[in-house]
């Protein structure tokens, strides 16, 4: 074999059967990892990193900065998390010319029982918040499901989850902010003091200043979810019953839907319960031999009758973390297989962070140009028309469906009515285009134009392809720009939102 054919060969394995890779390195380490970072967090909670040591991490993120502002300031500030950790699809190409400031604040500060809530610093993690909270009988009022996405992540971006119709984006149940500013100063926000920093924070992806820590409320957690599946295969039923149960004046708690094809899907209600009922079965979902939750749905759908299910709380929460909603099938084609479940599913899934970090440039190309990952938040009422333009351009299924409220805040996003809130969708499309004629720019221009025709938004942890005046008309950026105008240093120290979120511009 010659060094071409080698190299051709190797390419092929690691595009078309990804799995090798994943199932000899990545599992193994993904454990290995997992048991370390287990350890040493656990260390460096026990020895350094106690609520008395937060104000000693904030001076060292003061210092950092400070230390760039006796410089020349010739370049930009970000965090110094590698883009491999983060979440966020898109690739943050801008570390590795940006001053990185190290923002290591991993801990949860407090619990505040009286006044229901949590202090957190911003590495702090869904996994890990989610566990320290249940044992208190508490829980986020909304939980992002997967459980690496930190708590400055959702802030400077945004979080949204099936109990979003009821409290809202993250942003809106965040009740005060701690930041470390461009002039190395530290100052709280909150909706009462210093107020238009505190509603420009959210969605603006770390070009403000640096977050250091947040108090967030909590509510009262049982321990279980009764569940209810309603299978439709008509999408105007579905998109009927979807809206009327998200705008009621008592909602369920929780609310999703799954579509299947562009005409069928599942509707998910679900209420909080401390005993499991008998008008359905207990599934414990988030066991190692259990189905991946998205296949179990879909069986609900093929027996085309409702049902109710107990789910334990945590496994709801994080019923798509396994499966990465249904990305995994992808990489892992018989992830899902009973053997594979019963003999390696205690292994899954494999840590994002690995994924990203071994991702060859062929699997990159192959994302970029045959994949989909977007979120588009839409108006609800425009959701049918919305499924019917996301078939025509994309015609990836499943789609995630998940309503949300707009409280009417001032900042980024600016809803185009007086009333108190506005009942969004987010639109989740995940997977392999099969649409005729899909290519990755134009398709997703159109479907971007349709979204801001509607008023409504892009999530941004994935590629933008708007222009910046496209940008600047879906996101409100008068409150924004007054912020960044007024912070000391601040336009030297952080590009504007968009300089980080479109491809073209982010250097
Ligand atoms: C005492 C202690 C203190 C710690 N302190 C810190 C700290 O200060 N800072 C810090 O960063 N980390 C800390 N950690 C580590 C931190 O909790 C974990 O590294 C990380 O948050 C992963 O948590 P997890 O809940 O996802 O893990 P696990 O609960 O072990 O879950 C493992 C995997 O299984 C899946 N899974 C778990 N439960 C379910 C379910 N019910 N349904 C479906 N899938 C599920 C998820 O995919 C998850 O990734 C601490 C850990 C301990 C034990
Ligand atoms: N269910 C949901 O709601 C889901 C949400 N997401 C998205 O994933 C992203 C979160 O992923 P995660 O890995 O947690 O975060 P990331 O590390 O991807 O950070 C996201 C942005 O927030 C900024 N940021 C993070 N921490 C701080 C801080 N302490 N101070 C200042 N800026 C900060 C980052 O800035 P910098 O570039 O400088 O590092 C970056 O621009 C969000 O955009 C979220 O919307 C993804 C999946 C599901
Ligand atoms: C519920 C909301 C609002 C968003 C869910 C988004 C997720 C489906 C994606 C967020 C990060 C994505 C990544 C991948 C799959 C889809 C997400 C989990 C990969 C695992 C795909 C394979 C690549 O090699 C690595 C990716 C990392 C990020």
């Amino acid at each position: 074999m010659t060094a071409i054919e080698t190299e051709t060969f190797l390419e092929y394995i690691l595009v078309e059967h990804r799995w090798i890779i994943v199932m000899v390195a990545l599992l193994p380490i993904s454990l290995i990892w997992k048991i370390w970072s287990t350890f040493r967090n656990y260390v460096v909670f026990k020895l350094n990193s106690a609520p008395k040591m937060h104000i000693k991490k904030v001076k060292e993120v003061q210092s950092q900065v400070k230390a760039w502002l006796a410089g020349d300031r010739s370049t930009r500030l970000c965090t110094a998390r590698p883009g491999w950790q983060a979440m966020s699809f898109r690739q943050g190409i801008y570390k590795k010319t940006f001053t990185n400031i190290k923002v290591n604040l991993v801990d949860v500060l407090e619990v505040d029982m009286e006044n229901m809530t949590v202090r957190c610093e911003p590495l702090v993690t869904m996994g890990q918040l989610s566990r320290t909270l249940e044992p208190l009988g508490l829980a986020l009022a909304v939980v992002p499901e997967l459980d690496q996405l930190t708590v400055g992540g959702l802030v400077m971006g945004t979080g949204v989850e099936s109990s979003s119709h009821i409290y809202g984006l993250f942003q809106h149940f965040c009740l005060q902010y701690e930041l470390v500013l461009a002039d190395g100063s530290v100052v709280t926000c909150s909706k009462d003091e210093n107020p238009d920093l505190f509603y420009a924070v959210p969605w603006s992806y770390g070009t403000l200043g640096f977050l250091t820590s947040a108090v967030i409320k909590v509510v009262p957690a049982k321990k279980y979810i009764r569940l209810e599946y309603r299978p439709y295969n008509k999408l105007s039923e579905l998109s009927h019953h979807f809206i009327e149960e998200s705008l009621k004046d008592k909602p369920h708690e929780f609310i999703e839907a799954l579509l299947f094809t562009k005409n069928s899907g599942v509707l998910m209600t679900g209420n909080m319960v401390d005993k499991i009922g008998d008008d359905g079965k207990f599934n414990p979902i988030g066991k190692w031999y259990a189905e991946w939750f998205f296949k179990q749905v879909e069986r609900h759908l093929t027996n085309n009758r409702t049902a109710v299910e107990y789910i334990p709380l945590r496994d709801y929460y994080h019923r798509h973390t396994r499966s990465f909603f249904w990305e995994l099938q992808d990489i892992i084609p018989f992830g899902n297989h009973p053997i594979f479940r019963y003999l390696l599913g205690w292994l899954m899934p494999p840590e994002v962070s690995l994924l990203k970090l071994t991702q060859p440039e062929a699997v990159t190309k192959l994302y970029d140009k045959a994949h989909v990952i977007q979120d588009m938040l839409v108006p609800v009422e425009h959701l049918e028309k919305a499924i019917d333009v996301f078939h025509d351009e994309f015609e990836v299924y499943p789609i995630w469906l998940c309503p949300f409220r707009v409280f009417n805040h001032p900042g980024q996003l600016k809803i185009k009515t007086n009333a108190d809130s506005q009942m969004f969708v987010d639109i989740g499309v995940y997977g392999v285009p099969k649409a005729k004629g899909y290519e990755t720019v134009p398709s997703t221009r159109r479907i971007e134009a349709f979204v801001s025709k509607h008023d409504g938004f892009q999530m941004l942890y994935a590629d933008t392809y708007t222009t910046r005046e496209e940008f600047r008309a879906m996101f409100d950026h008068t409150l924004y720009d007054k912020v960044r105008d007024s912070l000391p240093y601040c336009k030297d120290a952080f590009p504007e939102i968009y300089g980080k979120v479109n491809r073209n511009v982010r250097k």
